[in-house]
């Protein structure tokens, strides 16, 4: 049983700040990290496997610090994001070629035991340039796999990959998890880490925004105010009236127009909105949420 632990790491490029003074425990099982764009996840990952040295701060592994400790590697393996470039070898060949560099007893056993975990023995005499976007991820895997790591990393693994494959890495991920592995995946979108991760991280512009398991991360994100916007036949009039509505938490008038409305219940909103228009002869023409994306989840996260 491993534990990947950041304590107070922060790493920067010149003057961009990737990661902030972060600290997290990662311990067996799956675990996602959840992060928007240029959020530091893959900065993040590269410094639990022992790629980036901190520039502050410390991570270990089991209590070791991972920078400048070539052991650790037996420990790790990582998945990176971008592809493979090794189009012209066979799945088999580009797996040994790790269980080679890994300098295991029996590299060929190694090899086929890690292609038979990702299920790509039917097709690992194949060149990986005929591989579809799945398998190239699934054939990334069994090279990290195959000198059998407690720590499994893996960047952005779903990006671009089919439903059907995805539905299988998520399997895979799940045993591997399941098996006590520390397992540790990174991505942008949530529906895809809640399906698979007991715990979840969220990382947004560098910093640590929120973690604990799925229901808690959404009930930060259900119980956060929502705004909408509103467009009706007398915006002004909407606006003054619904700032004596107590499922209102701030109201403005929106420079293109319309109303923008903090709510803080949405079930009473819901029931106040149409009765405050009509009481006031007022014409509702549109209720649009405005922050229903994953960025303004973060951003609330970030705040909160
Ligand atoms: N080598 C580098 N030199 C300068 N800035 C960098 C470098 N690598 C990353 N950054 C910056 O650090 C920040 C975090 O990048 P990182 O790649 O870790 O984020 P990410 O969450 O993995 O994003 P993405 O999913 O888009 O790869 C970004 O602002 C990025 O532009």
């Amino acid at each position: 049983m491993s534990v990947v632990e950041l304590t107070n790491s922060s790493r920067w490029y010149g003057n961009v700040v990737a990661v902030n003074d972060v600290s997290m425990k990662i311990g067996p099982g799956v675990t996602g990290l959840l992060g928007p764009n240029g959020a530091g996840k893959t900065t993040l990952i590269a410094m639990m496997a022992g790629f980036l040295a901190p520039s502050a701060g410390e991570v270990t592994l089991d209590g070791a610090p991972v920078w400048g400790n070539v052991s650790v590697y037996r420990t790790i393996g990582l998945v990176p994001e971008r592809e493979a470039s090794f189009g012209y070898l066979t799945g088999r060949q580009f797996v040994r070629a790790n269980a080679e560099l890994h300098q295991l007893p029996a590299p060929g056993e190694a090899t086929e035991r890690a292609l038979d975990i990702v299920d790509l023995v039917e097709a690992a005499g194949r060149n990986i340039s005929t591989y579809s976007k799945g398998m190239r991820q699934r054939i990334k895997l069994a090279a990290a796999l195959v000198h059998d790591p407690g720590v499994m990393l893996l960047d952005e693994p779903f990006n671009g990959v089919d439903p059907r494959q995805r539905l299988h890495l998520m399997e895979l991920l799940t045993r591997l998890g399941a098996e006590g592995r520390t397992v540790l995946f990174s991505s942008h979108i949530l529906e895809e880490v809640e399906q698979i991760a007991r715990h979840i991280e969220v990382v947004v512009s560098g910093r640590h925004a929120a973690s604990g398991d799925f229901g808690a991360i959404r009930r930060l994100m259900t119980d956060r105010p929502d705004k909408y916007l509103l467009r009706s036949s007398d915006d002004r009039l909407l606006a003054t009236a619904l700032m004596a509505t107590p499922s209102v938490a701030g109201v403005q008038l929106d420079a293109r127009g319309g109303v923008l409305v903090q709510v803080t219940d949405f079930g009473s909103f819901a029931v106040s909105l149409p009765r405050v228009a009509r009481e006031r002869s007022i014409t509702l023409l549109e209720v649009t949420p405005t922050d229903e994306s994953l960025e303004s989840v973060f951003s609330y996260l970030v705040s909160a």
